[in-house]
């Protein structure tokens, strides 16, 4: 039973190792890791494995054959010092060359180790970027950030560092226990006897550990998520002031993670216990009938020496087994999740699908019939049959409450999720076939939350050419002065070279982030297509001028689709779209909706008119 189990363990070990290879192979750079170096500093890493546990296992039967020397010529001083010296000198060349071979394999290993977490960490990144949206409403940041940063690093601690010294213990003990059977094969036998109950226990230990591994990492990401939020949000936990309670959540999933690494330590501990227990066990056993055998001439006290080295050296080397079984299985652990993360298909093609020739794209849209809920909550639907038509050139104002989608449709024309039911075509062409890259290629959007990266301005406005590094600094500057930009960009000391900190929190006002966000997403593409989301609302009077002036510019010959409250922005709007009840409700031009005095969209704007009346009174 225990010998199945052991069998099983074993080539799930073997292909849990074979696995975490391949999958390196086959999503990491694969030529790196395929290269002629990996290959040949893999080789000869074994072969310097080879050589230093050959050394090594060679040394207690060497070491036998001194003590015997000392011992069978002590009476005759001059020859034993002679055949001592040659002896020893001859033993303190295999040995430094065994202590070198070591260090070779340490460092190629460790060297080996290093490229495959790197691989593993760079497939692991591209597969994630390459999910679809809904994927990552369904997963959160600090999980994932985890798994690239926590679980790699456990799985390539467990097939690097802790094969190399795992196959040393393997070939440590096999040679050994052979040493031991060469020596005095009844003694072997004798001693051995511990072997399967050991590998019993160690096979319930490595399931228990595996399992407790699993958790202990589901916890920390849960964790790291955690104070990801909280960290990423901090002015809003500032301004509610929260920071002890979020103090509280976080350690207490950190206790969590104690009392999980608790578990394990207590198991850890029992397990190690009993190994050492078991070694000086075999030792004490070794003295005991090694001592019976000499008085009784069948053992010579160099023989018992190296019999007992060897036991020093197998019980060493098993102890290093279970350490190596430990981490493997502590792999096992960590490596589940990331293989559902590497094996994980997106549910949309990044870059394939239909292209239509650039000069022939003229804009319009059109939802035809379209019914959506967002995947993470399919009981509450958004659009029921939704249709809508932009003509290509127009400008359309999707108006309507909060949360009545109107972000939504803008997601759905981006290909960010698509529809359950109906079509939304550009053209006449379903954005399904359309190649994904090509389409958001050809849209501009402007949305509510300023999306900079913590680099310098110059940097983050090319952030959408196609090569950054070809963009020029007339190209910056252009850019910056069509979004009415570039004359506060220029106020910083260090004008377009300021480093923009994370959410470009260092960028004094939030307006400003807001026209710098323009630029950002118009430039380099000048699309055809245009989505503006709630541009303008968080400005102030002078920014909404300066912004809408450049918008206004940029709307030219685009077709548009904005989403807004305000009646400034939408007095320039062709048509407008009354989102209410998961449809347009009404569609029109803007004087004649307002015209409608039963209307929603005349509602809607007395609604704002007068919370503007009320917000105004208030100041006076
Ligand atoms: N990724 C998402 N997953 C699940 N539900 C979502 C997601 N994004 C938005 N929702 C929900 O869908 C509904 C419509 O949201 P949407 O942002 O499209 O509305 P909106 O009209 O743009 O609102 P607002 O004017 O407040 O920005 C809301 O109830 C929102 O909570």
């Amino acid at each position: 039973m225990f010998v199945h189990k052991m069998g099983s363990n074993v080539r799930k070990s073997l292909g849990f190792i074979l696995h975490t290879y391949l999958k390196c192979h086959i999503f990491a750079l694969v030529l790196i890791f395929l290269s002629f170096f990996f290959v040949l500093s893999t080789t000869a890493a074994i072969g310097f494995l080879t050589v230093s546990s050959a050394v090594t296992m060679s040394a207690p039967f060497f070491l036998g054959r001194v003590i015997d020397t000392i011992y069978t010529s002590a009476s005759d001083a001059e020859t034993m010092t002679a055949s001592l010296t040659s002896l020893c000198i001859m033993l303190a060349g295999v040995f430094l060359c065994g202590g070198a071979c070591n260090a070779a394999r340490v460092y190629l290993m460790q060297s080996s180790g290093q490229q495959i977490v790197r691989n593993l960490r760079a497939s692991i990144f591209s597969s994630i970027l390459r999910q679809e949206v809904a994927f990552f409403d369904k997963n959160r940041t600090g999980e994932l950030i985890n798994r690239l940063s926590a679980d790699t690093a456990v799985v390539g601690r467990s097939i690097t560092d802790n094969l190399s010294d795992g196959l040393r213990a393997v070939a440590q003990a096999a040679a050994g226990v052979s040493m031991m059977f060469y020596v005095s094969p009844s003694l072997a036998s004798f001693v051995l006897l511990i072997v399967p109950p050991m590998a019993g226990l160690a096979v319930i230990y490595g399931r228990y550990l595996r399992s407790i591994s699993k958790r202990t990492q589901d916890a920390l990401a849960q964790a790291t998520q955690l104070a990801e939020e909280r960290i990423s949000n901090m002015r809003t936990v500032r301004a509610f002031g929260k920071e002890l309670s979020e103090v509280d959540k976080y350690t207490q999933k950190t206790d969590h993670v104690l009392n999980l690494a608790k578990k394990e330590a207590v198991m850890r501990a029992g397990f190690f216990g009993v190994t050492g227990l078991s070694g000086n066990m075999m030792i004490l056993s070794v003295l005991y009938k090694g001592g019976l055998l000499m008085a009784s001439q069948h053992m010579t006290v160099g023989e018992l020496s190296s019999f007992l080295m060897y036991t020093f050296w197998v019980g060493i080397s098993i102890a290093g087994l279970s350490s190596f079984y430990s981490e493997l299985m502590k792999g096992f652990g960590a490596g589940a999740r990331l293989w559902e993360l590497l094996d994980r298909k997106p549910e949309f093609p990044l870059n394939e699908g239909k292209i239509l020739p650039a000069d022939q794209l003229k804009g319009q849209l059109e939802f035809c019939d379209v019914s959506f809920a967002y995947p993470t909550r399919k009981e509450a639907p958004i659009f029921q049959n939704l249709n809508l038509l932009v003509p290509a050139g127009s400008i359309m104002a999707v108006v309507g409450t909060s949360g009545s989608g109107k972000s939504s449709m803008v997601s759905l024309l981006l290909r960010l999720y698509d529809p359950d039911a109906g079509v939304i075509t550009i053209d006449g062409h379903d954005v399904r076939d359309l190649n994904p890259y090509w389409l958001r290629s050809q849209i501009g959007t402007v949305s509510q939350e300023p999306v900079l990266f913590s680099c310098s301005i110059r940097e983050n406005i090319a952030y959408g050419a196609t090569d950054p590094d070809a963009v020029t600094t007339e190209d910056i500057y252009r850019a910056a002065k069509v979004a009415n930009a570039y004359d506060f960009i220029q106020m910083f000391p260090k004008g377009f070279d300021t480093v923009v900190g994370e959410k470009g929190v260092l960028l004094s006002f939030f307006c400003e982030i807001v026209s710098f966000n323009h630029i950002c997403c118009f430039f380099p593409k000048n699309p055809k297509i245009l989505l503006l989301d709630e541009a303008t609302s968080a400005l102030d009077a002078e920014n909404e001028f300066l912004v809408q002036e450049a918008l206004e510019r940029l709307m030219e010959g685009r077709t548009v689709v904005i989403i807004a409250h305000r009646l400034s922005t939408i007095k320039n709007a062709d048509a407008v779209a009354v989102l209410d009840q998961r449809r347009i409700a009404e569609c029109g031009q803007p004087t004649e909706l307002l015209g409608n005095r039963q209307g929603l969209f005349r509602k809607l704007m007395e609604k704002q008119a007068f919370l503007q009346e009320e917000q105004q009174r208030a100041l006076i």
